[in-house]
């Protein structure tokens, strides 16, 4: 899986490759504004022909009316603001006509940012900002191009609200390609929150761009909240910094007191890096079953089903832990559900279970690997048997995934529930569920982003990891995963990966189910939680508009076709 850094595990990575002396500030911020033309470039292909094409409509591709393509580069007081100079001289060098503006005093410029706004003042005219926001409307709104390179990872604070106001008015344009150099203007690099005044009128900017160009890795904040929104298409360029990254990786797995602020390296789900597959465990080789192996091998869940007229989504989550793999799938149905869960399973087997006598009995089973808690089984049952199941398997750590109404059952006395897990549980909580098991968590990220670093989803089921002793998996389009050893990945079901067809009613069950079954195949907690997300976005973009629950498990052996061949 691919990393993804947070800004002052950048910053660290930046710092130590310019003192091991390797290469210069000067020499990245080079390659950083040559990375984003390059990546401009590659996304518009229709901008290369600078020569020939002229201004016109983006969508439409440029009209050769021979006219120099017209770009506006907005720069800021730091080093975001000193990848613009460098951007603006190379799009100037290319026979563009570039218009710079500055967001800030050029006399307080520094290092790197004032070299650049050096070299691109013996080009062309910096427009201070004093004029900027009426000039820059009109301009921005006519180019071909605009350029984001205000705040990047320095940015602390909410941008000034005539300057949000203006970001969302220029993004919000479909007339000009945008782009964002390294990370949308105004979102919190490590949050992916838009920083907000603490004032109760906030400048809340809805700038989303076309192209957001980043370097090195993706940081957190690409990937969720508004920043996931705000970033549209995500480029990642090398700049050279891999060596000084794999030091900070050694250093990161060793934490001394001075690194043990970085933190861990975050992960996204299901995408590679030059050191990284998309999954450390493979999941051809989880899929592929051994030739020899018969189904006693593969693995025996057991779902717990709801009471009559409540056993869909038990049903759901059963399906998928069969699609998935598991050997054996047994749904665990109280009496007066018996004949209608009968009446609709097929290859899943039916245990009646009519009491915690019968639960407890049937538990014994230790074939039976991995369980699943909680799709509409109902708030009484669940907290009677949550306890039952958990406490039965504590001694052998048997897997078992807590969803839904096994959530919801322990609003009340969350500590009772977190005594209960270990580190083969996975909770799967959507906001709703994970505001009743961490409300103090839940507020925090719900509460005003006024200051960055923001307080992060990453932070919360981190937390909440910890807190609860098991994997935990925040739903959502940027699904936060987080093992209580400190992991945490993301799986970011957005813009050409977006899955919007999921929100609908039966597909967390069906998670549930990819998750059991896969645990039951004997993967690990937190790797089982990442794969089955991944697994479960890739079935709903397969599928599209008019998606519900019962077709995503059918949609697996595509998809599965699709990874295997
Ligand atoms: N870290 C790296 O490895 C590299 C960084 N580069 C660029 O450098 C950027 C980081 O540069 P900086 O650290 O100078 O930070 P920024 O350029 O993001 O911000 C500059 C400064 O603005 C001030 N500021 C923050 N929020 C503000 C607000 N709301 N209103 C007014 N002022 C505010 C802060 O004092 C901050 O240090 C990256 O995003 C990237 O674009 C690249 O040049 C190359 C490599
Ligand atoms: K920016």
């Amino acid at each position: 899986m691919a990393e993804v850094l947070t800004a002052a595990q950048m910053r660290r990575i930046e710092e130590s490759a310019i003192a091991s002396g390797a290469v210069t500030g000067a020499t990245l911020m080079e390659r950083a504004g040559q990375g984003v033309v390059d990546a401009i470039l590659a996304h518009w292909p229709e901008l290369n022909h600078s020569e020939d094409a002229g201004s016109g409509m983006a969508g439409e591709g440029a009209v050769p009316t021979g006219l120099p393509l017209r770009a506006v580069v907005l720069c800021g007081p730091g080093n975001n603001g000193g990848d613009g100079f460098v951007i603006a001289r190379l799009l100037k060098r290319k026979g563009w006509a570039v218009e710079v503006f500055l967001f800030g005093d050029p006399l307080r410029l520094t290092g790197d940012a004032k070299l650049n706004y050096t070299r691109w003042c013996a080009l062309g005219s910096v427009q201070s900002d004093l004029d900027l926001i009426d000039r820059f409307a009109d301009a921005g709104l006519e180019a071909d191009l605009f350029v984001d390179a205000i705040f990047g990872t320095g940015l602390t604070r909410a941008l000034p609200d005539r300057l949000a106001d203006l970001l969302g008015k220029v993004a919000g344009c479909r007339t000009v390609r945008t782009v964002a150099v390294d990370i949308a203007s105004g979102i919190c690099t490590d949050s992916g929150r838009m920083l907000q005044p603490a004032d109760p009128q906030p400048a809340v900017s809805k700038a989303s761009f076309d192209l957001t160009v980043t370097f090195h890795r993706a940081k957190r904040g690409h990937l969720s909240q508004e920043g996931a929104l705000a970033s549209g298409h995500l480029a990642i360029v090398d700049i050279g910094l891999d060596l000084a990254h794999q030091t900070l990786r050694r250093k990161l797995a060793v934490p001394s007191l001075e690194d043990a602020c970085l933190g861990s390296i975050s992960h996204w789900v299901g995408q590679t890096d030059d050191a990284n597959p998309a999954f450390d465990v493979p999941l051809a080789g989880v899929l592929a079953k051994d030739a020899f192996g018969h189904k006693f091998r593969h693995g025996h869940a057991l779902v717990f089903s709801g009471e009559t007229c409540k056993t869909g989504a038990a049903r759901l989550a059963a399906r998928g832990a069969l699609r998935i793999g598991a050997g054996l799938v047994t749904l665990a149905v109280p009496g007066n559900a018996l004949s209608e869960v009968a009446a609709q399973v097929t290859a899943i087997m039916i245990a009646p279970v009519s009491g915690s006598g019968d639960a407890l009995n049937l538990l014994q089973d230790s074939r039976l690997n991995a369980l699943c808690i909680g799709p509409g089984l109902g708030v009484a049952l669940a907290r009677s048997l949550v306890p039952i199941a958990l406490k039965q398997t504590r001694a052998v750590r048997r897997s078992v995934v807590l969803d839904a109404d096994a959530l919801t059952a322990f609003a009340a006395a969350p500590d009772d529930l977190f005594a209960l897990l270990h580190s083969n549980c996975v909770l799967t909580p959507h906001f709703g569920e994970f505001t009743r098991l961490f409300p103090d968590l839940a507020q925090k990220l719900v509460a005003r982003p006024t200051h960055g670093p923001a307080y992060s989803r990453y932070d919360a089921v981190c937390e909440a990891a910890d807190r609860a002793g098991c994997v935990v998996l925040l739903k959502g389009p940027d699904t936060v995963i987080a093992s209580p050893e400190g992991q945490v990945s993301v799986n970011a079901a957005l813009f050409e990966n977006q899955a919007p067809w999921l929100a609908t009613a039966g597909s967390g069950d069906v998670l549930a189910g990819f998750i059991t079954g896969l645990m039951a195949r004997g993967v690990p907690a937190m790797r089982a939680a990442e794969m089955g997300v991944w697994l479960h976005a890739q079935c709903g973009r397969n599928l599209g508009p008019g998606l519900i629950a019962e077709d995503l498990p059918e949609e697996l052996p595509h998809v599965f076709r699709s990874i295997l061949s």
